[in-house]
């Protein structure tokens, strides 16, 4: 089972991830192709007579959910560490290998979720290059708390022992932090390491042109069907848009949902800059009224974001009624929406928000999709979008997802609550685009909370909102930073949001990174 379509062909070199449900399985598999590796991912319980059919050059064990000492966790079989292939096992890969190999797996005194700093006792041929002490990126609630003799530590945190092993007889090689994920800075070193050291890699496999290939491929799919593509104004669905007017011109139709749920002034914007760079057909479908009712009492995040994917599609099928013979539905879904969607191949990958697009769609959709950019992440969606011509100020905009401000409206969705909600994110973006840092940070927006909070204005006491600013950064989103805006910039946005924006007396600044927080609040 191969989920990686990317330019894949025929490789002499091939690493394999086996995925134990981990959030980055797909990022792990992106690293390692950009050393020019060609890589797959498999299920976890993949057997080691399978893995020889393959011929990797290298093994990986992914991270995952479970805790390897429950009934029922995920294993791998256990052959495959003496097959002679160089095994990475990355946080619960690494629980696995050791538990498996001999060594002790125990819930930890200290969690860490975040920025640490390993200590590496041992460079060796991992961690070749590597300063002594670097900072990286952990998520994990369980460690690995002793080792036999087979194994030798290579690397320790304040909290976590044994923080990085390598196996004394068998190419074995774990580590408990993340290295896949950009807030590790030295992780591609460490991967590059063990690719070339480890493995032998020579990097001779080159991700062919997506675009064209893509192009292609949806000709292809398509034939002579008719397709609507949902179009957001969000870089996701111009480039799928982009990339099906290459394929299909005249039979793609767009549309846009005004779900009440956009941001100030925001369906004029789309329009307009929608009618500068694309040529094909534009609809508009007016639905706030109808999004605001089945929302209406709604307090659960995942059965906001269920109603609002049901919702998407019953607009997409009463316009598509409009345009003759329409077979397909194109969204503009990356990796990250699939996986924290729980909806990624048959692994055991845990749900972490159903985004509308995936896993809040209905079961009967009406149409057949198409979703060029499924197994991509945003950054490399914007360098396709570069590459295709599209305007740098749409490539590089901020995301807003597809439930809009519904998951920024803590607890029930009313149009008073939006509309304070998107005056003050209106007066967050004016402000961080005016220092300057729109282009350096990933992502900004305010949040409405579902509490009160005493003030005293012009020596009166008011009991009002409370408003949540974030600001991240972060190139895949699939893990962020909060960003370090300055202080000046901060009471800008306060005071102004506190003056202007009636029913609002105090903000706050999010200062939660990604794990173990999410970027939005719901
Ligand atoms: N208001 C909308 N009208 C029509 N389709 C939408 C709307 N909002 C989202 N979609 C569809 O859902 C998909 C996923 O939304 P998402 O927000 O992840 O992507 P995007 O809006 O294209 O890009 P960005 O992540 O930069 O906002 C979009 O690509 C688009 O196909
Ligand atoms: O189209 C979308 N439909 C959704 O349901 C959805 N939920 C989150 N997001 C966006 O995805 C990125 C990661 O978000 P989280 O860290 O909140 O999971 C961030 O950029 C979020 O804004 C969504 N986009
Ligand atoms: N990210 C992971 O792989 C986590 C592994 C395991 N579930 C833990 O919490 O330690
Ligand atoms: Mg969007």
């Amino acid at each position: 089972m191969s989920t990686n379509s990317v330019g894949a062909g025929i490789a002499a070199e091939r690493v394999l991830v086996l995925d134990f449900g981990s959030q980055y399985a797909q990022l792990i598999a992106r690293r390692v192709r950009e050393n020019n590796v060609y890589c797959e991912i498999v299920r976890h319980d993949i057997t080691a007579e399978q893995i020889k059919k393959h011929n990797p050059r290298g093994l990986i064990l992914s991270g995952g959910p479970n805790s390897v000492y429950e009934k029922g966790a995920p294993r791998c079989d256990p052959k495959l560490f003496s097959l002679g292939v160089p095994v990475l096992g990355i946080c619960y890969g690494m629980q696995l290998a050791c538990d498996t190999l001999g060594g002790k797996v125990d819930s930890a005194p200290a969690r860490e979720y975040g920025r640490a700093r390993v200590q590496i006792t041992e460079q060796g041929d991992l961690f070749a290059g590597v300063p002594a002490q670097i900072d990286v990126w952990m998520s994990h609630g369980d460690q690995v708390s002793r080792v036999s003799d087979d194994f030798i530590p290579l690397a320790k945190t304040g909290t976590c022992p044994i923080a990085a092993v390598r196996h004394r007889t068998l190419p074995v090689y774990a580590m408990q932090f993340h290295p896949e994920v950009t807030h590790t800075p030295l992780g591609s070193h460490i991967l590059h390491n063990f690719l070339t050291t480890v493995c032998g890699c020579g990097g001779t496999w080159k991700l062919g042109d997506f675009a064209r290939e893509t192009i292609g491929r949806l000709k292809e799919q398509i034939g002579n069907g008719r397709v609507i593509c949902g179009l957001s104004g969000g870089v996701d669905s111009a480039v799928t848009a982009a990339l099906l007017y290459q394929a299909i011109g005249p039979r793609l139709s767009c549309i846009l949902v005004d779900n009440g749920l956009l941001r100030k002034d925001e369906q004029a914007a789309v329009i307009a800059e929608f009618s500068n760079h694309f040529k094909t057909d534009l609809h508009v479908v007016q639905a706030e009224t109808e999004f605001l009712k089945t929302l209406e009492g709604i307090t659960e995040p995942q059965e906001k974001r269920r109603r609002i994917g049901h919702a998407f599609i019953e607009c997409f099928k009463r316009e598509a009624l409009k345009i003759k013979d329409v077979e397909f539905l194109a969204q503009g879904t990356l990796y990250p929406d699939v996986i924290e969607s729980g909806a990624a191949i048959d692994g055991p990958a845990a749900t972490i928000k159903l985004h509308h697009n995936v896993g809040g769609l209905p079961a009967e959709l009406g149409f057949k999709l198409v979703e060029p950019l499924r197994d991509l992440f945003k950054d490399e969606v914007r360098r396709l979008g570069l590459e295709l011509g599209l305007p740098e100020d749409l490539v590089w905009r901020h995301p807003f997802p597809g439930p809009g401000l519904a998951v920024r409206c803590l607890g029930d969705i009313t149009k008073p609550k939006l509309d304070v909600l998107r005056e003050a994110d209106a007066v967050m973006i004016e402000e961080i685009k005016a220092a300057g840092l729109y282009r350096t940070t990933s992502q900004a927006f305010a949040v409405l909370l579902p509490v009160q909070s005493v003030g005293v204005m012009g020596d009166a006491r008011t009991y009002e909102n409370v408003v949540a600013i974030r600001c991240v950064n972060t190139d895949d989103f699939m893990t962020a930073d909060w960003t370090h805006l300055p202080y000046e910039v901060l009471a800008r946005i306060s005071t102004r949001i506190i003056n202007e924006v009636k029913g609002v007396n105090r903000v706050c600044y999010d200062i939660s990174s990604k794990p173990p927080a999410t970027i939005e609040w719901e």
